[in-house]
């Protein structure tokens, strides 16, 4: 196993039901692979429940758009998955984007994929702390895998 501290962090990543409906989820995961991280747990296609969703998005719940949120998450089948890394939950937001995609800079994933907040395709999560609580609500901890990846001593120094 690479022991370098700081690796075994954790963040929680989502693609929308409109990523999944937009055949997005191999372009996405791609884009973690490439840049290095490992992916040690996924939910291929799961459909959320509004219990689950209004758990996950309970900071929100004063925020006009709650209820719609709640509505879209719980549309169709998501992508649930956990990635592995050194510093991933901020790199994983730096890939991500802004939340509203007009804002969002080419080469991001919202930048280059979608247009609307409403519809802005994937989540991910914005602490070290909201990734281990979402973590933990979307999976049982021997769903998520420890493993060699081979390739870590060619990512990291
Ligand atoms: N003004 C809005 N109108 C409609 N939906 C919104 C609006 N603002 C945020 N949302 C939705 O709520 C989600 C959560 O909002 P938040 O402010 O936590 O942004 P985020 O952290 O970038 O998004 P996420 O948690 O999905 O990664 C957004 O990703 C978006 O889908």
């Amino acid at each position: 196993m690479f022991s370098r501290s700081g690796v075994s962090e954790r963040t929680f990543i989502a693609i929308k039901p409109d990523g999944v409906q937009r055949h997005l989820v191999g372009e996405i995961v791609r884009r973690f692979e490439r840049k290095g991280f490992k992916l040690v747990g996924a939910v291929c296609c799961v459909q959320a429940s509004e219990e689950l969703l209004k758990e996950h998005y309970i900071d929100l719940r004063d925020r006009p758009f709650y209820g719609r949120l709640v509505k879209y998450m719980s549309s169709g089948p998501v992508v649930a998955m956990v990635w592995q890394g050194l510093d991933v939950v901020r790199m994983a937001r730096t890939m991500i984007g802004e939340t509203n995609p007009a804002e969002s800079k080419p080469g991001t994933i919202r930048g280059d994929f979608c247009i609307e907040v409403g519809k802005n395709v994937i989540h991910g999560s914005d602490s070290v702390e909201s990734a281990q609580k979402e973590i933990s609500l979307w999976f049982h901890p021997e769903e998520l895998m420890c493993w060699e990846d081979a390739a870590e001593r060619w990512i990291y120094e």
